[in-house]
């Protein structure tokens, strides 16, 4: 696939008014294929806003460069630095600023009408305008007072108006968050649906782990200005890369233990009195020392007391402590070794508090940091 966007060593430090930590963005490189849809995920304040607005060309960074489809968008040693209504990107923000006293036709057709470097007939707006509306599902909805929308409409006519002069870059920054939580989920859908169809390479923002999850090609994790780790969900899911990771991006059980050894592809960790864990792993760990333990809560196994357990792996003795039926699943909170378990079951439940029970899980299963 021929490539699309270019970051590289992007930075955009805020000056601090006090002695606080600075704000902004470090040394942030990505390099994407056409067609991409791309997530930046993190807490509030790391960093995704000020990288999106670098890229919109609505700051102006203080070092690096970035390309799309191999234009230069701005570059630093060069000095370029091209403004925002020279880079046909469409936009879609959190207030997605619908234009109350305007037709649903008239918002959509707006970039159409203002556009510097192109002057669009009224019959090619019309085109367009029918085209971009027909993609967001609103065809026929053009006459209407933007007023007259739900706030999911709403949110289609700002994709519409977005996609409308067919740009090379999408970026949506939280465009979801106002939208309660079943529109969420269809609108959702709908923009892969959308990204999908039209391949517009698309970045998008959010600090939901569950969107940034389940609509991305590839997801950038970002920590206090830097990008952590930069994968496919799947990826970043199974092996994350730092322990910030593995905490922001799904739910995981930590232990913490004194590493007492190797066996074949596993290193042994003394978790607690004559309990130890195998972990699979690849990373250089020193042979002693303190290390912790990530296990994702649907790896963990819960077996009746005293039943067998086949194959091989890790086993614990536990005590469940809570039980919650979550309707697809049963949430047990269990005391294995001292160390409190989240374990997310699929089978109906089986076991009930105060129970005396087994867990198991896999070397493979147990990440080591
Ligand atoms: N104009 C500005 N002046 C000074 N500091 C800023 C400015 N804009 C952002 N910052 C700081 O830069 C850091 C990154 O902010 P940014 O808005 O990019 O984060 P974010 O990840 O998008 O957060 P959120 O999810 O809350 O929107 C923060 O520490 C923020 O306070």
């Amino acid at each position: 696939m021929k490539p699309s966007l270019k970051i590289e060593g992007l930075t955009k430090i805020y000056a601090s008014a006090g002695t606080g930590p600075k704000g902004g963005v470090n040394d942030i490189d990505v390099d994407l294929p056409a067609g991409t849809f791309f997530t930046l995920l993190g807490p509030s304040g790391c960093g995704k806003t000020t990288t999106l607005r670098c890229l919109a060309g609505l700051e102006m960074p203080d070092a690096g460069r970035i390309s799309v489809d191999g234009r230069i968008l701005f570059d630093d040693a060069s000095h370029t630095f091209v403004p925002a209504n020279h880079r046909n990107f469409g936009m879609v923000f959190q207030s997605y600023a619908i234009w109350p006293h305007m037709s649903v036709f008239e918002n959509v057709a707006f970039p159409l009408r203002v556009a510097k470097d192109r002057k669009f007939s009224s019959t090619e707006v019309k085109e367009m305008v029918e085209r971009a509306l027909n993609t967001v599902s609103l065809s026929g909805y053009g006459s209407r007072p933007a007023t007259q929308l739900s706030g999911g409409q709403q949110q289609r006519v700002a994709l519409a108006r977005a996609i409308v002069r067919q740009p090379k870059l999408l970026l949506l920054d939280e465009p979801l968050s106002n939208l309660d939580a079943s529109l969420r989920d269809e609108m959702c859908t709908e923009l892969r649906r959308l990204q999908r169809e039209t391949g517009i390479t698309t970045i998008y923002v959010t600090h939901d782990q569950t969107e940034a999850l389940e609509m991305s090609d590839k997801i950038a994790v970002m920590e206090a200005g830097r990008v952590v780790q930069c994968a496919s969900p799947r990826e970043i899911y199974r092996a994350p890369a730092t322990m910030f990771v593995a905490d922001f991006v799904g739910s995981t059980n930590w232990f913490e233990g004194q590493v007492a050894g190797r066996e074949g592809r596993d290193l042994l960790v003394r978790v607690g009195d004559g309990v130890t864990i195998a972990c699979r792993t690849d990373r250089p760990i020193a042979d002693s020392g303190t290390v912790r333990i990530a296990v994702r809560p649907e790896a963990i196994t819960v077996h009746g007391d005293g039943a067998a357990i086949n194959g091989n792996g890790n086993r614990l003795a536990g005590k469940i402590q809570s039980v919650g039926f979550l309707g697809s699943m049963t949430r047990y909170v269990i005391e294995a070794a001292a160390w409190r378990c989240l374990v997310f079951e699929h089978r109906d439940q089986q076991f009930a508090e105060g129970m005396t029970v087994s867990l198991s899980f896999a070397a493979e299963d147990a990440l080591v940091f």
